[in-house]
């Protein structure tokens, strides 16, 4: 993927790796080729104006710090950098109890059709009810290509073949939604009209018949600059609230997903990475920017860089030990007890769960680990950050999406309440102790 950008960034830091000093003329010179690279990637110029300026100056002025070498924290800049250039990490926000509107926005070919069947399936992977609504009568194939694509995840499409009049569609599809247990409602729009201007006032009208609780455009990653105008002309019609990026397998230059990202103010939220339904991710700036830069070469620098700066655990450590444990927290430690391998130490150590497991009982312990680890992703993130939101209809869509069943999600929270009700008693000391045992904190 964005193999042209991603071979001319390597090449850059190859070059600070390989130097044998580090100077004004060759942080100038890194500068230069970084810029060179977004360029040819259609990056925007005056972002990428922004950027290499930002990655100068504090590369000249910053003092690494104790125990990072000036070479890797020119490394650390430049990632910190383009991921801060493709912004923060973003989630759907789905209330709950309601059915949530989301309209497809997009010119033809961009890959609407195809995200809305992913998207559906993806969601109801999560654990969601959802239904689509069809309403691109442009194209006769569109409600077969949606039908086709949404069937084998279940999810049910409203379409009216012999009707031409778009926003009539919507709004007889919400109609026959409106009785049916659904979280979300997707609806495709067309691409393709005679003239712009007639597509952004079809897509106006349906915008004042759905009421949508988000506008997704979705951005054909090919593209590059012509997405900046295309993204800002239908923002100004409909404010766009998420973006998704499509196309990346292929021969993305990637810099305009940057460049619509930037017209909109919107956050890139998933990517389609191929033409199958399970090629959608979730968009993250810094897995996209290791990406780019090679993980496997910078990832040194960034856990001696993390272990270094640590902030993240000692916030994490000192909520967790206030008592203030939030969902979150709670899945970390699960994932540091996995990773370092040593359950029976860790627990033995931890409040709320020592009494739980015996030595024989720790295979049953990793297995319910793992449950859990299934359960806990299938939260939302308002639901991780305060499971004290868990409501039934909150577990019986955390137990479709996980699939596992009501009384082990009801079962995990109860844990969860526990130890934090533990931790709060004992003032996490034990917790701390633990944790520093084992190097974190
Ligand atoms: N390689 C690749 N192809 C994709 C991706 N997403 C969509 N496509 C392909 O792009 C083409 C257009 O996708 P559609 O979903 O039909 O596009 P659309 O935006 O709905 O088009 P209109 O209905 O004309 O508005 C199809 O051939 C898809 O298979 C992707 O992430 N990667």
């Amino acid at each position: 993927m964005l193999d042209g950008l991603k071979n001319n960034l390597r090449d850059a830091i190859k070059k600070i790796v390989k130097s044998s000093g580090i100077d004004e003329e060759l942080i100038k010179e890194l500068s230069k080729n970084v810029q060179r690279a977004l360029l040819q990637s259609d990056v925007n110029v005056r972002l990428v104006l922004e950027i290499t300026k930002q990655i100068e100056i504090r590369s000249l002025n910053e003092t690494p710090p104790p125990g990072l070498s000036r070479k890797d924290h020119i490394v650390k800049i430049l990632y910190d950098e383009l991921a801060k250039l493709l912004g923060k990490e973003s989630d759907f926000d789905f209330k709950s109890g309601k059915q949530n509107k989301l309209i497809m926005l997009g010119i033809q070919g961009s890959g609407k059709t195809t995200v809305t069947a992913k998207l559906a399936k993806f969601l109801t992977k999560q654990g969601y009810s959802v239904g689509v609504i069809g309403a691109d009568t442009y194209r006769p194939g569109a409600l077969v290509q949606l039908r086709t694509m949404c069937e084998k995840s279940n999810v049910e499409v409203y379409g009216e073949p012999n009707n031409k009049n778009s926003p009539d569609i919507v709004k007889n599809g919400l109609k026959y939604f409106e009785s049916l247990p659904l979280d979300v409602i997707l609806i495709d729009t067309a691409g393709r009209h005679k003239e712009e201007k007639d597509l952004l006032s079809e897509m106006e009208q349906i915008n004042k018949v759905a009421e949508p609780d988000l506008a997704i455009l979705v951005i054909d990653g090919t593209i590059g600059q012509q997405c900046f105008n295309q993204a800002e002309a239908f923002h100004k019609t409909i404010p766009v609230g998420g973006i998704i990026i499509t196309k990346l397998d292929s021969s993305a230059k990637g810099g305009g997903a940057i460049a619509a990202s930037a017209a909109t103010g919107a956050q890139i939220m998933y990517i389609g990475t191929g033409e199958r339904i399970d090629d959608l991710e979730k968009f993250s700036p810094t897995r996209f920017v290791g990406r780019l830069l090679g993980m496997g070469d910078i990832q040194a620098v960034l856990d001696l860089a993390k272990r270094l700066e640590n902030e993240g655990d000692d916030v994490r450590l000192k909520r967790i030990s206030s008592g203030k444990m939030n969902m979150d927290d709670f899945f970390y430690q699960l994932e540091e007890v996995t990773k370092v391998g040593s359950l029976k130490g860790f627990l033995d150590n931890m409040p709320g769960l020592s009494g739980m497991v015996k030595d024989d009982q720790l295979d049953q312990m990793e297995g319910r680990v793992s449950k859990w680890r299934f359960i806990i992703q299938s939260m939302t993130k308002e639901e991780k950050a305060d499971p004290d939101l868990m409501n039934s209809s909150r577990i019986k869509r955390i137990s479709r999406g996980s699939g596992w069943p009501e009384h082990e999600v009801k079962e995990l929270l109860k844990n969860y309440k526990n130890s934090k009700s533990m931790m709060k008693a004992s003032k996490g000391r034990q917790m701390q102790g633990t944790l520093r045992r084992m190097g974190f904190g």
